[in-house]
């Protein structure tokens, strides 16, 4: 197993974190975490199940009184004194994370920026939990509406941000004074597990802050299930979010959903070129279009068509494909061999349908690695106009009129983001109002922030995280009726 070198070896961590205690599985058991890059195994983590997660709500559910009680002021200064030490501690759980999931080196540390943002979001945030006063209907009575935490919260995290998912989750809830109970992907638990060393070390008190580490359906069985847990957030896939929706219906449990996309990139003739062509590369190659806001189809009007195909093949050669620790390197590697099969399969499907392939290819599993690739001539019905591909691949799609254009983009049970590029401030308007989407960005393939409202809509979730809405997902309103005054 070869751990990278850290300035803090502390924050490499291979157990489990439950009441402020490092552990194992009960039985023993662990499972391999591996660099998607070389396919070595880099680290081994606890196996846990249904025991140790039913141990971490009880943790969490003894740490409520004192957590909900502590002044939000108080709370706040704990958050800012772990955002404070991700930042001290960037270059390392850049490390981590490039080793686990395999993004340049780069990324990594933008995304540890990314997730420490949150944190101080809100920090700031956790002091504005404002109720309100209603204007009584009698003059015996006064009416306030009080913002409570909600309670115990379990969270389920992807591997493809595992540190910003992790805290776009937790930062919220402990600002509004819930506890929390994390299970990180099995591919990447390493970054969460450095986020637990941080946190302890920024004095959150034992049963705060939990991450259990291993089986998920055994875990996510017992987050679902347990009444102590009042609120679930998931970001993942929509096959499992649909899952865990059903498993929390019993309880009628709180749920936050963000979950796979389908996005639009839309290039109208009277766009700025160079702005589409910047825009469509922040978009479909961060992460290696491992991202659920992506952009999984690009719709190019016919009369701009050619020269964007020409100035996105120039702008992709410049892409640079290998492992995520080389200096310069711009796309790591996919996370495992079920994603190379799948951007194989669906660069397959589109060629045996028509298709044309302008550069890249279907990648060598071997190789570990999905070529940057961009095909046109692709067409409705092709598996990459329908499916989240998640990979390095810009499949361009032709279209003449506006509206053609908007139906296209809205024909998908999807709704988390889309894009558009006009110079028209009219079309900006009808485009910007018609798409069905949760986040939408006009010349920009860069929506991801803090401080707006990140979500989709149809079957890319429920729910909103970052922003002023991030911190309602973790409250409760109470209507506060005081009679009998006079
Ligand atoms: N909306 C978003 O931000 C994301 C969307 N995705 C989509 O999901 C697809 C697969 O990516 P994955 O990370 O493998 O997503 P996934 O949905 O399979 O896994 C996400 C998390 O859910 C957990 N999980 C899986 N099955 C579970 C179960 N039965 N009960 C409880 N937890 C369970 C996993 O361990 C992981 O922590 C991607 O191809 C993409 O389409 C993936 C990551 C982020
Ligand atoms: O899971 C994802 O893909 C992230 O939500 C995308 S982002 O917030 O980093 O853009």
């Amino acid at each position: 197993m070869s751990r990278p070198a850290l300035n803090d070896p502390a924050l490499w961590q291979e157990a489990g974190f439950i009441n402020g205690q490092w552990c194992h599985a009960d039985d023993g058991a662990s499972i391999e975490v591996i660099d998607p890059a070389s396919g070595e195994t880099l680290a081994a983590v606890p196996a846990m199940g249904t025991q140790e997660t039913r141990r971490a709500i009880a943790a969490a559910e003894a740490a409520w009184p004192e957590w909900r009680a502590r002044p939000a002021p108080e709370r706040a200064e704990l958050l800012m004194r772990w955002h404070d030490l991700m930042i001290e501690n960037l270059e390392d759980l850049a490390l981590i994370m490039t080793r686990e999931q395999g993004k340049p080196l780069d990324e990594s540390r933008g995304e540890i920026r990314y997730g420490a943002s949150f944190v101080k979001w809100f920090a700031e945030e956790a002091r504005r939990a404002y109720g309100e006063t209603i204007p009584a209907p009698t003059k015996d009575r006064r009416i306030l509406v009080l913002k409570q935490p909600v309670g115990v919260c379990g969270a389920i995290t992807p591997w493809n941000f595992p540190n910003a998912m992790i805290t776009r989750k937790c930062a919220p809830a402990l600002a509004a004074g819930c506890p929390i109970v994390i299970k990180p992907s099995e591919f990447t638990p390493l970054s969460a597990l450095a986020l637990a060393v941080l946190a302890e070390r920024a004095g959150f008190p034992p049963g705060v802050l939990n991450i259990v580490t291993g089986m998920p359906e055994e875990i996510g069985g017992e987050l679902t299930a347990n009444p102590v847990v009042r609120k679930l957030s998931f970001t993942g896939s929509t096959r499992v979010g649909r899952l865990l929706m059903r498993q929390c219906s019993d309880e009628i449990k709180r749920l936050s959903l963000e979950l796979g996309g389908n996005a639009p990139l839309i290039v109208f003739d009277d766009a700025d070129i160079e702005l589409a062509v910047a825009g469509t590369m922040a978009s479909k190659f961060r992460n290696a279009g491992q991202t659920c806001v992506c952009a999984n189809r690009i719709l190019v009007q016919s009369g701009i068509h050619d020269r964007f195909v020409a100035r996105l093949e120039e702008a992709m050669a410049a892409l640079r494909c290998g492992n995520g620790m080389d200096e310069g390197v711009t796309i790591g590697p996919l996370i495992n061999h079920q994603a190379i099969e799948k951007v194989a399969a669906h660069i397959d499907d589109a060629l045996s349908h028509g298709a044309t392939l302008v550069c890249g290819g279907v990648p060598d599993g071997r190789d570990r690695h999905a070529v940057p690739t961009l095909l046109t001539g692709v067409t409705e019905g092709m598996r990459i106009t329908y499916e989240e591909t998640f990979g390095p691949v810009a499949p361009i799609m032709r279209f003449d009129s506006e509206e053609e254009a908007v139906r296209i983009a809205n024909d998908t049970p999807f709704g988390l983001a889309a894009y558009f590029f006009t110079e028209s401030m009219r079309r900006a308007w009808r485009v910007g109002e018609a798409l069905e989407f949760g986040m939408v960005g006009l010349n920009t393939g860069a929506i991801s922030m803090e401080v707006a409202p990140f979500g989709g809509v149809k079957q890319s979730g429920l729910g909103r995280e970052g922003a002023r809405q991030g911190l309602e997902e973790y409250l409760e309103e109470k209507a506060f009726h005081m009679g009998g005054l006079i």
